[in-house]
């Protein structure tokens, strides 16, 4: 395992996924489990938030505890698919500032074409956490964090539930210097570069739009 790669391995987390995996889970759930499995995740991926002391007083006594500090976050989901991961972040990081980046796949080519990109101003002094359900050749991650580095961000993470080593190493290729965070590593990609065994299509399963 490359040292900028985590794979979270989890019980409850790995019985999500598999549910996820299932083609018999609707909609309405394997948007629940997205979001379930998102705040799971959140919790690996801000292990290392800056925290400080701070002075308090209980009913019992005065005390000093840890508090965030310093350093913001940006959640950035890659549209539509990372879409579905934003919730579960936010219900753990209520003040992070949301991006949106818009890539889809070329379904001949599977090259990623750009369509949308809209972040938080300071982007540049935030800890930058992208959001993508599937990492299949690598090359939406990619561009999405090449399209962040151009607007100025420098600390980013990934946060990714199904991955393959052939877009991990893409990504790292480019950008050997941000993180992957993911729970599973699958086996490969099929003909039409979908993730075997994956869970299909991450985008239609949440919008239900196949
Ligand atoms: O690693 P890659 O080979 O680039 O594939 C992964 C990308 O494909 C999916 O998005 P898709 O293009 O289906 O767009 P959608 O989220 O709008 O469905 C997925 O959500 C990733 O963004
Ligand atoms: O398996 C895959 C590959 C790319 N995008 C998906 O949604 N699923
Ligand atoms: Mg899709």
């Amino acid at each position: 395992m490359k040292e900028n790669v985590t794979l979270i391995k989890h019980p409850l987390i790995q019985h999500k996924l598999t549910m996820l995996r299932d083609k018999n889970t609707s909609s309405k759930d394997f948007r629940e489990l997205v979001n379930e499995l998102s705040m799971l995740m959140a919790f690996e991926v801000t292990r290392n938030l800056p925290v400080e002391d701070v002075e308090i007083e209980t009913p019992i006594c005065k005390t000093v505890g840890k508090c965030l500090s310093g350093l913001d976050v940006a959640i950035v989901p890659i549209m539509r698919a990372g879409m579905g991961m934003v919730e579960g972040m936010l219900s753990l990081i209520p003040n992070a500032k949301v991006g949106h980046i818009g890539l889809y796949r070329n379904e001949e080519t599977i090259e990623p074409i750009e369509y949308y990109c809209k972040l938080p101003s300071d982007i540049s002094k935030r800890l930058v956490i992208v959001t993508d359900p599937m990492l299949a050749t690598g090359g939406s991650l990619r561009d999405a964090i090449t399209m962040l580095k151009n607007r100025g961000a420098v600390n980013i993470k990934a946060m990714i539930l199904v991955a393959t080593e052939t877009g991990i190493n893409e990504v790292l290729k480019y950008h050997p210097d941000i993180e992957i965070y993911t729970i599973s590593i699958d086996e490969g990609l099929n003909e039409k570069s979908y993730i075997v065994p994956g869970l299909g299509d991450a985008g239609d399963r949440l919008f239900g739009t196949k």
